[in-house]
């Protein structure tokens, strides 16, 4: 921790003067979230001048005071109350209420368990296709291009009534979209040459004449003939949907697969008891935190973890930090089916708690219950390769035998 005698003052809490979007970090944050913690409930971040919460306890009283800590000026370090957004900020991720509320009410009624249930054989069935294809093959494959990657894709832009052309236009967009929220690094740059062309063919899948009957997109729009919401909202409300409905699942079951592969005794616990299915996803989602971290905005000054972060200041929230915070899980480092991961921040919480959790859910358990039917024992069979992002925990690729049952 180094002291700043010019900001000091004016940040009475601590500071430590790492990189969270750096490539070191990104690789392997744990050591600095458990520095972070212990440095105190707010400790101030010079590199970027914002405050980070590391501990479960003020993330999660973040999470939930939506009218102090706020989401429209942007939860990425751009403010856009001074700074351009690089797209036009999302209905709802960047939205408070009132706006935020017919736009949630109708996500919310589109993406609702019930609503999934209609999509729950199709999947089901998806995934068996996909658990014998990988048999086939001889079980030897990398599991995030031949899996993480594979099974989203077939399911989730058919549910949205996305056209076939194009989709592989769908990865780059959320990956361009996760580390836009970061600082314009490498990261940012490197997606930049490329990101017109992809934001121009999200955009037009958007409309009315591009999406097929009773998919998630069609509903929206149906939602805007009901008068829930305008039709000027319905194509950002897709865009809603493609910017978080791919990368996130991707690493997601990457996340799944790799916590079950390191961990041999709990797939075999799995197996066993397959009702366990869907804690395993959700302690996958604790345990890697697919996405790592999001900003709020101070709308006044706000007290929070025994200290006033003065109004105007970005708020920098590590989800995977409160997800591993020591005062709040037992054992908080160890992947395990048998604790109740209930509570854990990687869906968010509160008012902006993710949307899409169930599609999210419903992709993983179709998938872990095709291979714990076929498959006996899954391993890692090489190195493991963390693919970098700014917001997104990510595999590159996940070389992995799948035995059969
Ligand atoms: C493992 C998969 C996923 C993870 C870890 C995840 C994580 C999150 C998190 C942490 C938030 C809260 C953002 C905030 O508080 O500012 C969120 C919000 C959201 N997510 Fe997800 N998500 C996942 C999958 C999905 C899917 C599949 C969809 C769409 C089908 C989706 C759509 C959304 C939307 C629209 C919001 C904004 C909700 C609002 O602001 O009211 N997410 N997600
Ligand atoms: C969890 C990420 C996320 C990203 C983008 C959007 C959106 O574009 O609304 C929502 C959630």
């Amino acid at each position: 921790m180094t002291a700043h005698p010019d900001t000091a003052a004016r940040h009475d809490v601590p500071q430590l003067d790492d990189d969270p979007f750096g490539p070191q970090l990104l690789e392997d944050p744990h050591d600095f979230h458990a520095r972070l913690r212990d440095s105190g409930p707010v400790v101030h971040l010079p590199k970027y001048d914002v405050y980070a919460l590391g501990r479960y306890a003020e993330v999660r009283a973040a999470l939930s005071d939506w009218q102090r800590f706020i989401s429209s000026a942007g939860v990425g370090l751009t403010n856009f109350r001074t700074e351009t957004p690089w797209r036009p900020p999302s209905l709802l991720l960047e939205a408070d209420p009132p706006h935020h509320d017919a736009p949630r009410a109708v996500l919310t009624n589109v993406l609702s368990m019930r609503a999934l249930r209609r999509l729950r054989e199709q999947w089901f069935a998806d995934a068996e296709v996909l658990a014998d294809e990988v048999l086939q093959r001889g079980g030897e494959i990398d599991a995030v291009s031949e899996l993480a990657e594979v099974f989203p894709l077939r399911v989730f832009p058919d549910a949205v009534g996305l056209q076939k052309e194009g989709r592989e236009n769908l990865l780059p967009y959320g990956s361009f979209a996760f580390n836009a929220f970061g600082p314009r690094n490498a990261l940012v740059e490197a997606g930049e040459a490329t990101i017109g062309a992809v934001s121009a063919w999200i955009g037009e899948q958007c409309a009315r004449d591009r999406l097929a009957e009773g998919g998630f997109g069609a509903q929206i729009w149906a939602a805007a003939d009901r008068g829930d919401i305008t039709h000027e909202q319905a194509p950002l409300m897709v865009r809603s949907l493609l910017t978080a409905g791919v990368d996130t699942t991707v690493n997601g079951i990457s996340a799944v697969l790799y916590s079950l592969a390191s961990h041999p005794e709990q797939y075999e616990l799995l197996r066993e008891h397959p009702a366990l299915i869907r804690v395993a996803f959700d302690e996958a989602v604790r345990f890697e935190s697919p996405v790592q971290t999001f900003f709020r905005l101070a709308d006044d000054d706000v007290p929070i973890g025994g200290t006033v972060i003065e109004a105007g200041s970005k708020i920098l929230m590590f989800l995977g930090s409160a997800n591993r915070d020591p005062q709040r899980w037992d054992d908080p480092d160890r992947f395990d089916l048998r604790r109740d991961p209930s509570g854990h921040v990687g869906f968010g919480f509160g008012l902006h708690q993710c949307a899409g959790q169930h599609v999210a859910r419903l992709e993983a358990e179709a998938l872990l219950t095709a291979l714990v039917q076929r498959v006996r024992r899954i391993e890692l069979t090489g190195t493991p390769r963390r693919k970098h992002n700014n917001t997104l925990r990510a595999w590159d690729s996940l070389p992995m035998r799948f035995l059969p049952a």
